[in-house]
C-alpha cells in the first residue's frame, strides 16, 4: 500500500481563504480580531515560528502584532504585561510562546491569561471544558490534528486511536479529543513497556515524542493513519518529523509530512481560535 499524503498547508490555506471572508465580515461590523503574542528571548527557531503566525495572521486580515522581551524578564513583569493585554478591548488572543525560562513558573503565566482570551486553550478553565466536552478554546495542535483526520474522511468513532508522548500542549489533549469523538484511547510515554505492541495494533498513530525518524515501518499497522507531530531540526538544518516518512509510507493509508503536515494547521487553528475570542469578546452570534 502507498498511503495518501495528507497535505496540511494545503488545508491550512484553503481553511485561512474561508476564515478571511469571515474576518472581512466582522471587519464591517467594526471588529478587527488582534492577536498579541508574547516571546522571551531570541532563540532563532522561536522566532521562525513567531514570524510564521505574523503572516499566517496578515493572510486571514486578522491584526497581530510581537511583544518581545529579554529572556531575563521577571514572572512578575511577564504576568504586568498579561495584565495589561487582558483588559485591553483591542486584543482579543493572547499567547505567550512555551517553554518559558526556568526562573518562570508556567503554570502562573498560563492562568494569568484572560480565560476569554485563552487562544493557546492552555487555560485550567479551558482544558476542563474540552475534557466535559463543551465549548471551548481548543489546544491549536489537537484541534488541526481533529480538522485533517475529518476533512480527509479518516473514521474516528471505534477505532483505536494511539498517541505516542502526553505533554499538556499535544499529547494530552490530542487523546481527549479523539475520545470526545468516540475513539478508543491509548497513551504511551517514556515509561511504557513494549510500545510496538501498542503502535502496532492503532488504527490512527499520533506520534508527538520529538525523537527523529523513530517509527518506522515495522511500528505499524498495515493501512493505519499516522499523524507525525514531531518537528526536529537536522544537522543541515532541515527539518524532519518524528516518523521515518519513507519506509512507514509504503504501509500506511495516510501519513503527514513534516514540514507541511501538522505545523501549518497548527498555526491556522490558532487564528481561528482568535476570530472565536473576536466574536466572543463582542458579543457576536450571541
Ligand atoms: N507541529 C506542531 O504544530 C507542533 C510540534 N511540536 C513538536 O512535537 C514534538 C513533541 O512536542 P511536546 O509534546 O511539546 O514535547 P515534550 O518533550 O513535552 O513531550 C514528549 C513526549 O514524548 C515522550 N517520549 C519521549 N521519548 C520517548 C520514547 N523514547 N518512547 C516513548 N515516549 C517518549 C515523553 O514521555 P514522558 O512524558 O514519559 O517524558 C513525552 O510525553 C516536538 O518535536 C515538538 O517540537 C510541538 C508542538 C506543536
Ligand atoms: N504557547 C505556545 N503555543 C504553541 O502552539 C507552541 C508554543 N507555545 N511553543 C512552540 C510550539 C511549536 N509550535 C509549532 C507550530 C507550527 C509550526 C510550523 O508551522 N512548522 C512548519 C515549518 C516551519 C519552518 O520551516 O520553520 C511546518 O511544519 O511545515 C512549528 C511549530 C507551536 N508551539
Amino acid at each position: 500500500m502507498t498511503a495518501q499524503v495528507i497535505k496540511g498547508k494545503e488545508l491550512a490555506h484553503k481553511l485561512r481563504e474561508e476564515m478571511a471572508e469571515e474576518v472581512t465580515q466582522l471587519k464591517e461590523k467594526g471588529i478587527i480580531p488582534h492577536l498579541t503574542v508574547i516571546i522571551l528571548g531570541d532563540d532563532p527557531a522561536s522566532k521562525s515560528y513567531v514570524n510564521g503566525k505574523k503572516k499566517a495572521s496578515a493572510e486571514t486580515g486578522i491584526s497581530s502584532d510581537i511583544i518581545e522581551m529579554p529572556l531575563s524578564a521577571s514572572e512578575q513583569e511577564l504576568l504586568d504585561k498579561i495584565d495589561i493585554l487582558n483588559n485591553d478591548d483591542h486584543v482579543h488572543g493572547i499567547l505567550v510562546q512555551l517553554p518559558l525560562p526556568e526562573h518562570i513558573n508556567e503554570q502562573h503565566i498560563i492562568e494569568a491569561i484572560s480565560p476569554d482570551k485563552d487562544v493557546d486553550g492552555f487555560h485550567p478553565s479551558s482544558i476542563g471544558k474540552m475534557l466535559t466536552g463543551n465549548d471551548t478554546f481548543l489546544p491549536c495542535t489537537p484541534l488541526g490534528i481533529l480538522t485533517m483526520l475529518q476533512s480527509y474522511g479518516i473514521q474516528i468513532e471505534g477505532k483505536h486511536a494511539v498517541i505516542i508522548g502526553r505533554s499538556n500542549i499535544v499529547g494530552k489533549p490530542v487523546g481527549q479529543l479523539l475520545l470526545n469523538e468516540h475513539a478508543t484511547v491509548t497513551y504511551c510515554h517514556s515509561r511504557t513497556k513494549d510500545m510496538t505492541a501498542f503502535t502496532k495494533s492503532a488504527d490512527i498513530l499520533i506520534v508527538a515524542m520529538g525523537k527523529p525518524n523513530v517509527i518506522r515501518s515495522e511500528h505499524i499497522k498495515e493501512g493505519s493513519a499516522i499523524i507525525d507531530v514531531g518537528i526536529n531540526r537536522k544537522d543541515d538544518g532541515k527539518l524532519t518529523g518524528d516518523v521515518d516518512f519513507q519506509s512507514v509510507s509504503e504501509k500506511a493509508s495516510y501519513i503527514t509530512p513534516v514540514p507541511k503536515g501538522v505545523g501549518p494547521m497548527t498555526i491556522t487553528m490558532l487564528l481561528q481560535n482568535t476570530i472565536k475570542a473576536a466574536k466572543g469578546l463582542s458579543g457576536v452570534g450571541r
